[in-house]
């Protein structure tokens, strides 16, 4: 069995409400390392990348927040993320906020031809400076890795795209904003909204999901975002959003991607013990973790 390396991003910089940096220590407090053990895992803690200070002056060049601080986040991310790839490991990466993805995926996407990712979300967080209405670079990581945007996000680790438009699957979408919607249309990406959770039910969406994967993909990274689950299940996030998806829903997601077996690495991020009630949301997510590395009742 495949060690498993846990990595830690304290990235706050790609938004503007604090607290999230303490995202990682939330979900090591609320046990991964020990649920995963449990699971005859060996898990490796390497700790946390190290995030330096946003720059004083404002970015005057692009309304991207933080731009400088997060890039290179992003950039010492990739380089550890792909050295846990080349010595054979899991990676599960520990957020922080959205935008640490483009590091993830920067590091990932360098070994697959085709990489899968499935974007767990209430957002699509597709946007590029032209089409942010906020500035904050976390609503951006899927459009900077599919390499659209500013050329220091869409550049990291110097090469792109990190995933091609057709190999992206959007689960529990219910806050777009018009450039994303624009984009979603004109590349084609598949979207299950909540809708399409409520109308096909999350099995057939996974069903779905997973056939499809198999059929094109030589890898799947999953970036799980908190907010897409109902923030009833999972409040302690900066940009909570009504009517996600359930709790129970997404323990059923991620039983369905540990039966399929084409996870390849993972991220699970917006974590903000601030806004939490009693670390709830570090324990679900941990609990999700759980399924996906194969936890079962019997
Ligand atoms: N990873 C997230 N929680 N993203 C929220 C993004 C919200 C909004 N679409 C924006 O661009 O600002
Ligand atoms: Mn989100
Ligand atoms: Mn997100």
């Amino acid at each position: 069995m495949k060690k498993i390396s846990i990595i830690g991003v304290p990235m706050d910089l790609g938004q503007t409400r604090r607290g999230v940096d303490m995202g990682p220590s939330a979900i090591r407090y609320a046990g991964v390392v020990e649920r995963l053990e449990n699971l005859n895992y060996e898990v490796e803690d390497i700790g946390d990348i190290e995030i330096g200070r946003a720059e004083r002056v404002p970015n005057t060049e692009s309304n991207l927040k933080n731009l400088k601080a997060v890039a290179e986040g992003s950039e010492k991310l990739a380089a550890v993320v792909d050295k846990v790839i080349q010595n054979g490991d899991f990676p599960l990466v520990l957020g922080g906020d959205h935008s640490i993805a483009i590091g993830t995926l920067a590091g990932v996407g360098k070994h697959y031809k085709n990489l899968g990712v499935i974007w767990y979300d209430a957002h699509g967080d597709l946007n590029t400076a032209d089409t942010s209405p906020s500035g904050n670079i976390h609503g951006m990581p899927l459009a900077a890795s599919m390499g659209l945007g500013h050329p220091t996000l869409t550049g990291i680790a110097g090469y792109n795209p990190k995933v091609k438009a057709e190999n992206i699957i959007i689960i529990g979408a219910r806050s777009l904003d018009e450039g994303e919607k624009e984009l979603i249309r004109e590349k084609g990406i598949k979207v299950y909204s909540m809708h399409e959770i409520d109308r096909l039910g999350m099995t057939r969406v996974m069903e779905e999901t997973i056939a499809y994967f198999k059929e094109n993909t030589d890898g799947v990274h999953l970036s799980l975002d908190l907010d897409g689950l109902d923030p009833h299940d999972a409040p302690g996030v900066g940009t909570p959003v009504i009517g996600g998806i359930s709790y129970r829903e997404s323990h059923l997601a991620m039983e369905m991607l540990a039966e399929a077996e084409i996870i390849t690495s993972a991220e699970f991020v917006e974590v903000n013990p601030i806004l939490d009630e009693k670390n709830k949301t570090a324990t679900v997510a941990v609990a999700l973790m759980g399924s996906l590395l194969g936890e079962k009742l019997k």
